[in-house]
């Protein structure tokens, strides 16, 4: 089959009941992974929490579990800023930001001095920084945060998606990792606002609050399931999704382009925002982590529906 006709893709209540079966398994699955412990607020979400929602290219949306529950999106943020950034400035962003893979942690302080203060890629956090540094130029923090805040609901077509204010002062707090990545940057010319700044921007950006259904709607574009002179240009939605498959996951991307196979962009509050080109947007969301700080559950069952679906970008069947 070469148009990803697959009977379960194809038939929708196929795809209710296999999707159904994951959740349910999943949502009792013993070994959960691990919350993240790092920021505060999200040491304490229960663990025993499990949603999927999917948006198809015929327009229908399916939920599941706890689907509409919120969540704290932190580095699926990450994508939409990359949007955002690469539809202000094109191309030139790279001169600030690399596009390579990277094979230490997220918040690795590491490799931005092996690479000389350039990020490897916008999706680690330091890259990020930078990402959304740019988004600043000429404006006002809160004028940046509007906008990011805006694109987030233009895509879902929800405007009932806030931040959380609480959880942003919290890691302006005790996110000393991230503060020693803005001084880095700082140090080598590579932040053009000071460390507060582009750190207080970052910080509320990950704390947007989504659930699935918000989320799935939100990938959309990545899909190309929306209206096509909408928010973001074929080509960059090519570039957005290139990364997403090659970094979206950290130094675990090898991992998940080999058993999941599509592109998709994680946070540590655990949810994913995954697409398949031309035919799914995916949100999942499981708050225990796995050792590279993405989902457990999360990348299990994307794994799952990618090999009942044949949705694998690598598949040949
Ligand atoms: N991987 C993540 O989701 C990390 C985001 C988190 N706000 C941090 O900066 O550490």
């Amino acid at each position: 089959m070469t148009s990803g006709c697959t009977p379960i893709a194809d038939d929708p209540d196929a795809l209710v009941a296999k999707l159904t079966e994951i959740v349910d398994r999943l949502r009792v699955a013993p070994d959960r992974g691990k919350v993240a412990d790092y920021i505060p607020e999200l040491a304490c979400i229960d663990p025993h929490q499990f949603g999927l929602s999917i948006c198809l290219c015929d327009g229908t949306q399916m939920n599941f579990g706890d689907a509409e529950t919120p969540f704290s999106i932190q580095s699926v943020s990450k994508a939409f800023t990359l949007a955002i950034a690469l539809g202000r400035f094109g191309e030139g962003l790279w001169r600030r930001v690399g596009r390579e893979p990277s094979s230490n942690a997220f918040n690795s302080v590491v490799d931005l001095e092996l690479e000389k203060g350039k990020p490897r890629n916008p999706f680690v956090n330091a890259g990020a920084i930078v990402v959304t540094d740019e988004i600043m130029a000429g404006r006002a923090p809160r004028d940046a945060l509007a906008e990011i805040l805006w694109f987030v609901r233009t895509a879902a077509g929800d405007n009932a998606i806030y931040i959380d204010e609480a959880l942003a002062k919290s890691e302006k707090v005790t996110g000393h990792r991230n503060w020693s990545l803005a001084h880095f940057l700082k140090s080598s010319g590579n932040l053009k606002h000071e460390c507060d700044l582009s750190l207080g921007t970052y910080f509320h950006q990950c704390a947007i609050e989504m659930n699935c259904v918000q989320l799935a709607r939100a990938g959309r574009f990545l899909a190309g399931l929306s209206a096509k002179d909408e928010l973001v240009s074929t080509s960059h939605v090519r570039s957005i999704n290139a990364l997403m498959m090659t970094c979206g996951h950290y130094d675990g991307s090898g991992e998940f382009a080999y058993r999941v196979g599509f592109p998709g962009k994680s946070g540590v509050g655990g949810g994913i925002m995954a697409v398949v080109p031309g035919k799914a947007s995916i949100a999942v969301w499981s708050p225990g982590l796995n050792e590279y700080g993405n989902s457990k559950l999360g990348t299990i069952a994307l794994e799952e529906l990618s090999l009942a679906a044949v949705w694998s970008v690598f598949s040949v069947n």
